[in-house]
């Protein structure tokens, strides 16, 4: 096991926080020795549990389908309601913290829009940078470009060219996997400026769309919460 005294994590450490505090008062001995005994002692329990609730965390349960939106055929996984529910969005996004916690990243990019409901969280969580990749034309400075088709239309994305240092280590992030368009050009962006991608990760995955496997034929690690075949 890891000495986890060695390298504190905060994430983890704000967990523990409420039973070391009572233990502190408690016990009357110095903050930093009790605490740390504390840390060594739970911290196989505590990672194990997290692990645990990860695995069995199914997002479908809270995710609204909208039938025939917004266009006539599409199922729509409508990530709102897992948003909306306080439990729901907060172990979304333990998943992927306790995924990447020990994966040294550099930064969370997110894809407009609703990647950024979900990179945010994950980078501050991670205390890593987030860096937007958004619809053409909002981006202030100088930006790179790649446009892609959608499962339903065609549309474009940029990134600022200084954010991402090359060779950074960073995690891709979106909501939702289809046709894995909007993936693959943001993968590319990352691939522009030289950073590498460690995996990329989505709440929902249609594999029957394809995009996951164009995904891993490009190359990459691909990760999802929940899968919804046929689509
Ligand atoms: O795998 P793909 O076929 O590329 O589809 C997935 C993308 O489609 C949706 O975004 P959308 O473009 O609808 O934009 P929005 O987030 O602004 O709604 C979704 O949030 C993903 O970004
Ligand atoms: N079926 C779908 N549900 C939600 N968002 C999507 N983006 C592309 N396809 C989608």
């Amino acid at each position: 096991m890891k000495n986890p005294t060695a390298d504190l994590k905060p994430y983890y450490l704000s967990y523990l926080l409420t039973v070391c505090q009572f233990g502190i008062d408690a016990h009357g001995r110095g903050f930093e020795l009790y605490f740390q005994a504390d840390l060594v002692i739970l911290w196989p329990l505590y990672s194990g549990l997290a692990k645990i609730m990860s695995f069995q965390f199914d997002p479908r349960q809270y995710i609204r389908t909208v039938p025939d939106w917004p266009v006539q055929g599409v199922q729509f996984r409508d990530i709102t309601t897992l948003l909306e529910h306080k439990l729901g969005f907060r172990q979304t996004i333990d998943c992927y913290v306790h995924r990447y916690f020990e994966a040294d990243i550099d930064a969370v990019v997110g894809i407009d829009a609703r990647g950024f409901i979900i990179g945010a969280p994950i980078a501050y969580e991670l205390r890593s940078s987030f860096v937007p990749v958004r619809k053409k034309g909002k981006l202030p400075g100088e930006t790179v470009c790649e446009s892609y088709e959608l499962e339903y239309g065609s549309a474009e994305i940029e990134m600022h060219t200084d954010a991402l240092k090359p060779g950074s280590k960073v995690i891709l992030v979106d909501d939702l996997i289809a046709t894995g368009g909007t993936m693959l050009a943001a993968a590319r962006l990352i691939e522009k400026l030289g950073a590498s991608i460690v995996e990329v990760c989505a709440i929902v995955n249609l594999p029957d769309l394809g995009g996951s496997r164009k995904l891993e034929e490009a190359g990459y690690k691909v990760f999802s919460l929940c899968e919804y075949e046929g689509d």
